[in-house]
C-alpha cells in the first residue's frame, strides 16, 4: 500500500513567481490500484510522480510505501521499489546498447552490481519470456541496438524493464504521448497486459481522456496542486469523456484547460 500524506510542494520560493505545485495531497493506493490521472495544464500530475519517485523532494508530509517512511529517501534508494517511465522514449531505454544490456541494467535496479555479469544464461531466458508478453518479436531480436527500434518498441521496451523486478509500484507518466496514435494504442494494450498478469499497483497520468475512462480500476482528476476527484471503476464505468470534462468544471469552478486534452 502506498500511503501519501499531507503531501507539500512550492518551486520557487519566496520570490513572486512562488507555486504551489502540490497542496496537501492526501491519497491512499491500495495494492494492485491501478490509477489514471488526469487534470488541467500545471496541475501538479507530473510533480506528483517525481515527488513519489524521489526525484524531487516535498516541502513537507509524508511518503509512504508497504509501511516504509520514503520521504527523506533519495530517488536510487527508492529506485528497487519503483519502475517509472516518461513520455520520451528516447529518455527509458539507452539507444547505444542492445535489447539484452539494456534488460540487464533494468535487472540490476536498486543494486549494486557490474553490467557485465548481468547477462546471464537464465537471464536471458527471463529476457524472453518478458519480451513475449509484448508480442512484437523483441525475443528475437535480443542482439538488436534499441537505437534502431520505433518508439513504439522502445516504449514497450521501456515497459518490459520498468516490470522486470516485479516493482511494488509503477509510475507512467503520459508514457504514450509522443507516438502515433497506432503506437500509442498497441503501447496502451501491452500495458494493460503487463500491469494485469503482475497486478502491479500503478499510477498513470493520461492526457487522454478516454484512455483515463478505458484503462484501470480507479481515476484521480487534479486541479492547482490538489486532488479534486477520486473515483472508483462503477463510476467511471458509465461516465462518458463530456461527463468528465462536465465533472471537472463542477469540482473545480472552472472549464477544463488541458488543451492537450482537448486535442486528443
Ligand atoms: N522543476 C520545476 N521548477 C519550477 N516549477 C516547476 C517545476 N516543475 C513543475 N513546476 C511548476 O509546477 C506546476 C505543476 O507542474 P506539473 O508539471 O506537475 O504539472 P502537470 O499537471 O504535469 O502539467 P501538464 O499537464 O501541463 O504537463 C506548474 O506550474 C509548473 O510550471
Amino acid at each position: 500500500m502506498i500511503n501519501l500524506t499531507g503531501i507539500n510542494k512550492y518551486f520557487f520560493v519566496n520570490t513572486p513567481n512562488e507555486i504551489k505545485a502540490l497542496d496537501n495531497i492526501n491519497l491512499q493506493v491500495n495494492p494492485g490500484d491501478f490509477i489514471t490521472i488526469i487534470g488541467s495544464n500545471g496541475a501538479g500530475k507530473s510533480t506528483l510522480l517525481k515527488a513519489v519517485a524521489g526525484v524531487i523532494p516535498v516541502d513537507s508530509g509524508c511518503i509512504e510505501i508497504d509501511g516504509q517512511d520514503v520521504t527523506n529517501l533519495p530517488e536510487h534508494r527508492r529506485a528497487g521499489d519503483i519502475g517509472r517511465i516518461d513520455q520520451d522514449p528516447m529518455a527509458s531505454t539507452a539507444a547505444e546498447l542492445t535489447i539484452e544490456e539494456n534488460l540487464a541494467i533494468a535487472c540490476l535496479r536498486g543494486q549494486r552490481r557490474a553490467l557485465a555479469r548481468a547477462v546471464t544464461r537464465p537471464r536471458l531466458e527471463r529476457f524472453r519470456q518478458a519480451l513475449r508478453d509484448t508480442g512484437l518479436g523483441l525475443e528475437d531480436r535480443l542482439r538488436v541496438p534499441v537505437g534502431t527500434l520505433s518508439g513504439g518498441q522502445r516504449q514497450a521496451l521501456a515497459l518490459v524493464m520498468a516490470t522486470m523486478t516485479r516493482p511494488r509500484l509503477l509510475l507512467l507518466d503520459e508514457h504514450t504521448a509522443a507516438l502515433d496514435p497506432k503506437a500509442a494504442s498497441l503501447v496502451m494494450d501491452i500495458t494493460e497486459r503487463i500491469v494485469n498478469r503482475h497486478q502491479l499497483t500503478t499510477l498513470m497520468i493520461t492526457h487522454n481522456m478516454e484512455q483515463a475512462l478505458r484503462f484501470g480500476n480507479r481515476l484521480i482528476m487534479m486541479h492547482r496542486g490538489r486532488i479534486i476527484l477520486d473515483i472508483g471503476s462503477d463510476e467511471k464505468n458509465r461516465l462518458t469523456v463530456a461527463e468528465l470534462i462536465a465533472k471537472f468544471a463542477s469540482c473545480s469552478g472552472t472549464v477544463f484547460d488541458n488543451d492537450r486534452a482537448l486535442l486528443a
